[in-house]
């Protein structure tokens, strides 16, 4: 059996049992790659290779749950959220929304499921048009879509100020007039205008200050609880994503190499990458002598020529002849909990490791913690 069968098998017999049999997958993606082409040649520019951004990764979301994805710069994060969103069209896979299958659809067959897919940016400022006002940026999905809610698109707007904690008055000023905590509160608010079933937020708080990273989860959580919307929420960073995901799926140069549900990821994670990952994170409270920090040797390997077999292989302690050979699947391991799966030939024990509670974040998301927000 190919890896990718495994992969798909493993990811579709898994999910299911986890959730409620009514309760399909809003979201599936199965085996989705993105391969960027390099051209080169003089005087006929030709390609001659591929950057391999994405290759071969499939998970499901399922309504109102939020999906973590996690992975060191240049893993394939951003260009996965820009597949999901059908910003880039897929190179090979699916993606099926709501039981379509949206990889190849056009502009015009892309249009009513645009206003229910919706992605928040990084950059709150880079994403919002500096020479329209707060009301013009939050009303244009509604204009675009001619979507007349009752009351006018303008209490619509002001409602939704309210709910993102801004003021309904400044429903005529300008981008450049709010902090980078409240552009990005504008940016919420736009994209949930139209009552999305799905989020891609594609790391965003990491532009912000810390305490304001709080605020701004706090603001996500929020709005994903009470208005019922899916996420995938992008983040380099296990702290935050523990913060707001149910599930976690763990990305490494184009793969996913581990996917568990919160609590069993953090754990008892079972991918050294997963390991180096968790042990990167700093433990404040702790007697750091006591605390094995495991360093990754080198660099993340090019996307354009990966390693043979198991892609983490040429940083992994634990690799064996066997790792460069054979593609390791994503599946269920021995000592796993159900829809806890791990692409590793020769994985973690569940027990060597327990670094849920060590995890210690800023004092600011520590007290969000600490407050039951993200229960
Ligand atoms: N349009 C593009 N053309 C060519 N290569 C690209 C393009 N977009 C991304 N890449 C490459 O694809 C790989 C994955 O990039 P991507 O931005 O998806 O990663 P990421 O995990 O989101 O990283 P970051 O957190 O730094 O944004 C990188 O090597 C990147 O250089």
């Amino acid at each position: 059996m190919s890896e990718n069968t495994n992969s798909t098998t493993a990811v579709a017999d898994v999910i299911p049992g986890q959730r409620d049999a009514d309760s399909a997958p809003l979201l599936q993606v199965r085996d989705l790659k993105k391969h960027f082409p390099i051209k080169g040649g003089f005087p006929i520019r030709r390609t001659v290779g591929a950057v391999k951004a994405v290759d071969g990764v499939s998970f499901d979301v399922h309504p109102g749950e939020a999906l973590g994805l996690v992975g060191e710069s240049g893993c394939g994060k951003s260009t996965t959220g820009r597949l999901l969103t059908r910003l880039y069209e897929p190179t090979e896979g699916t993606v099926t929304y709501n039981g379509q299958d949206i990889s190849h659809l056009n502009r015009r067959q892309l249009a009513p499921i645009r206003s229910e897919i919706q992605m928040i940016f990084q950059d709150p400022y880079a994403s919002l048009n500096p020479r329209q006002t707060v009301g013009s940026i939050i009303s244009g999905p509604m204009e675009i879509n001619g979507i007349n809610p009752p009351g006018g698109r303008e209490a619509r707007v002001r409602e939704l100020l309210e709910i993102v904690g801004l003021n309904p008055e400044h429903y005529n000023r300008f981008p450049h007039e709010f902090s980078g905590g409240q552009r990005q509160r504008i940016g919420v608010a736009r994209a949930v205008a139209l009552e999305p079933k799905l989020i891609i937020a594609d790391e965003p708080v990491s532009a912000l200050d810390v305490s304001i990273q709080a605020q701004v989860i706090n603001l996500l959580q929020k709005v994903q609880r009470e208005m019922g919307i899916a996420f995938v929420f992008i983040a380099h960073d296990l702290a935050i994503v523990r913060h707001f995901s149910q599930r976690i799926a763990v990305m490494y140069l184009g793969k996913v190499v581990e996917i568990a549900d919160r609590e069993s990821l953090y754990t008892r994670p079972r991918h050294p990458y997963t390991h180096a990952l968790m042990s990167a994170v700093p433990n404040a409270d702790i007697d750091a002598e006591k605390k094995e920090r495991i360093r990754l040797e080198g660099d993340v390997p090019s996307p354009i020529s990966p390693p043979s077999g198991c892609r983490f292989r040429t940083r992994c302690w634990k690799a064996q002849d066997k790792c460069a050979t054979e593609e390791p699947p994503l599946v269920q391991i021995s000592g796993s909990n159900e829809g806890h799966l791990t692409a590793c030939h020769f994985p973690e024990e569940p027990t060597t490791v327990d670094r849920g509670e060590d995890i210690v974040l800023d004092p600011a998301l520590a007290a969000l913690e600490e407050s039951g927000e993200n229960a």
